[in-house]
């Protein structure tokens, strides 16, 4: 066992600090910006995590030992563990890199020890900071997560996207003027002064910054309010080598400033490689080492794959715990050797005692009257709506698309009903071309919310994640900056409709069909948030928009008197927006309208949207349109409006406490 005597602070896992030069460190660095230089609490972060997937395997894969379809094929579902036992611990200080193979598990030990994307993963982890248990909420206040896939809002420049994120990660304990040189400062310090002005891109779609340089930008993103402890994901991936070790070298400054920085790698050059001083390496799930780096030579030796000459290490490692297809049963049972060796070993013994010692000595964190955001819900949304401004005006193709679309579609649609005769067709024609522009306004518009709002969705949850803002003030922006587009553009459609097809020449009329009608697409937008919200994601949204709202739409009520559909289908028009808005609607438009004569018939007949009645007959009642009915119709659309936008709120409220 482990002897005790042997132990040495943490200068073990960081031999250039300690606790004396610390404050010397922090306020005198001779490199490094300010943000590198600030003080915050120590933290010593512990870990032991157990992971398991469940995953679908066939019988016959079982048994035959590969994959055979047939048609007496059966299905069983069994856990498959991902992380075995894997315990840790890193100190103030210390720069700790994990490595492994592809597969060796370092992504989902960091998301677990960030209670991150862990989706349907069976967990047990025990998780401490400084020897208090933690939950998602306290890792989140302290620590900066730099997570794998880079996620940002493509058209932003880098300078406004890091202001957008300094404005919100720093309390108001700075001054404006001091967030702003902040802002300066971290460009500087991730090399990023060429491209300050540059668009971030999105993809294929955008070009802008190179993968090297949104790798940085995320990274400055997660420094920029100094986290005491630092989580980074594969930083260096898609970065040359010089890049690669300017970036592990700001970790370093960080670290020595008395940060404790854990950074998953791949394939550092020898030079970089030298800046970790501990090293956490994984094989299929468990530990093969874990320790100083500069005692891994030494260990590795002794248990048989000696560092050869010339060699960087770190290949050499992640060679020696190698699976290869082609020898997977001898190397599973190399690389089991490995790492039960380093369970008997004496480096591990010590980790044990560590993260005991450290356990068993609790800090009192200052926690739990710190509020979860650092700046006020009415920061928040000046912030966010700064940001969505931004993002609509660079952004103005979408805008101009959706113009262009509109008014194409107002035209063809008041061409097809130029200048309705007042007659019996004239009528029918109105009623069907007031259902159309009703249409236009429900599928037009909802599919811009359902198009884009998913997508959206996957940064806000992370960034909400991150504690940069509720979803609250996100949401309210949201809402402020979509309805005056949600307002326009429909009046474009129904101006152009309504006087190229002459529905009705008052215009009083005209006001209040226009206000009917942009209520409508207002609620057809309020369903577009929901059924968004609902969604996993954006293929499940587009298909599933149409299908709940086509029997709202074909059961509306407007032409069930003569087609004998079966009488339960009927109540579906009571939830249906189409029916309140054609009601409202057909009432303005024919209540001062009288005997419009009807010429195929006889006995003075008059005309009406469904075909002709007898003279005498109110217009309306003939119709099936009632009058008294038009507030309980307002009602019911101002009550869907509101509903479906608080149940979106609720799901997305309740999506981000489970994500
Ligand atoms: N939700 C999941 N369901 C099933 N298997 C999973 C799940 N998440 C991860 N795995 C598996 O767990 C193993 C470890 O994955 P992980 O992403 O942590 O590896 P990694 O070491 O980060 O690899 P890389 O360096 O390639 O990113 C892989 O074999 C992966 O297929």
């Amino acid at each position: 066992m482990y002897n005790q005597d042997n132990n040495q602070s943490y200068q073990y896992y960081n031999p250039t600090f300690n606790n004396q030069e610390y404050d010397q460190k922090t306020n005198n660095l001779a490199y490094g910006t300010s943000v590198l230089r600030e003080k915050s609490i120590p933290i010593t972060l512990t870990w032991n995590v157990n992971a398991w997937a469940k995953i679908k395997r066939s019988l016959k894969e079982t048994i035959q030992g590969r994959f055979c379809a047939g048609e007496d094929d059966e299905e069983f579902e069994e856990y498959k563990q991902l992380l075995t036992n894997v315990c840790g611990i890193a100190k103030p200080g210390s720069l700790c890199a994990i490595m492994g193979a592809s597969g060796a598990g370092k992504t989902t030990l960091l998301n677990i020890l960030n209670f991150r994307n862990i989706g349907k993963l069976e967990t047990e982890a025990d998780i401490k900071i400084n020897g208090v248990p933690v939950d998602w909420d306290m890792i989140t206040r302290y620590s900066g997560f730099v997570q794998q896939d880079d996620l940002f809002n493509g058209v932003l420049t880098v300078r406004e996207h890091l202001t957008f994120v300094t404005m919100l990660k720093l309390g108001s304990s700075y001054t404006r003027e001091e967030r702003y040189q902040r802002v300066d400062e971290i460009i500087q310090e991730v090399n990023l002064i060429k491209a300050e002005d540059t668009i971030i891109g999105m993809g294929d779609k955008m070009k802008g910054l190179s993968g090297g340089e949104k790798r940085r930008l995320a990274y400055a993103s997660e420094i920029i309010n100094n986290p005491p402890l630092l989580f980074c994901d594969e930083p260096t991936s898609g970065l040359d080598s010089s890049m690669a070790q300017s970036l592990v070298e700001s970790m370093r400054r960080l670290a020595d400033s008395g940060k404790t920085v854990i950074c998953t790698i791949h394939q550092p050059s020898s030079q970089t490689f030298e800046m970790f001083d501990s090293l956490v390496i994984l094989a299929e799930g468990r530990l093969a080492y874990l320790g100083p780096n500069n005692q891994a030579p030494n260990y590795f030796e002794r248990i048989g794959y000696p560092v050869p000459r010339l060699y960087n290490p770190a290949d050499h490692y992640i060679q020696s715990l190698a699976v290869s297809p082609q020898d997977r049963e001898n190397d599973l049972l190399r690389v089991r050797g490995i790492t039960d060796q380093f369970e008997k070993s004496d480096l591990y013994a010590k980790m044990m005692y560590d993260i005991q010692l450290n356990d068993s000595q609790p800090m009192n964190l200052e926690d739990d009257d710190t509020p979860k955001y650092n700046t006020g819900y009415r920061s928040q949304f000046g912030w966010l709506l700064w940001r969505q401004i931004k993002l609509d005006l660079k952004n103005p193709l979408a805008t101009k698309v959706v113009l262009i679309q509109t008014i194409v579609v107002s035209v063809f649609l008041g061409l097809i009903f130029l200048r309705l005769e007042k007659n019996e067709i004239g009528v029918q024609n109105r009623t069907g071309s007031l259902f159309i522009i009703i249409m236009q306004c429900n599928f037009g518009f909802l599919f811009g919310v359902v198009n884009t709002f998913p997508t959206d969705l996957i940064l806000v949850y992370r960034e909400s994640k991150n504690q940069l803002y509720s979803i609250t003030p996100y949401y309210l922006v949201k809402q402020v900056a979509e309805f005056p587009k949600y307002v326009i553009f429909p009046a474009i459609l129904i101006t152009i409709c309504y006087w190229m097809s002459g529905l009705n020449d008052n215009f009083g009329v005209f006001v209040q069909i226009l206000f009917t009608l942009i209520l409508c697409t207002q609620v057809a937008v309020s369903y577009g948030l929901f059924i968004s919200a609902l969604a996993p994601n954006l293929e499940a949204a587009l298909a599933m928009v149409v299908p709940i709202m086509m029997p709202l739409l074909i059961f509306a009520g407007f032409f069930l008197n003569d087609v004998g559909v079966p009488d339960y289908f009927i109540w579906l028009k009571y939830i249906s927006w189409f029916f309140y808005t054609n009601e409202i609607c057909n009432v303005y438009l024919w209540r001062d309208v009288k005997n419009i004569p009807c010429t195929k018939k006889k006995n003075n007949d008059t005309c009406g949207a469904f075909g002709c009645f007898e003279s005498g007959q109110e217009f309306l009642d003939a119709n099936g349109f009632k009058e008294k009915m038009l507030p309980l119709d307002f009602v019911v659309l101002i009550l869907l409006f509101f509903a479906f936008r608080i149940l979106a709120y609720i799901i997305l409220r309740i999506k981000l406490s489970r994500s």
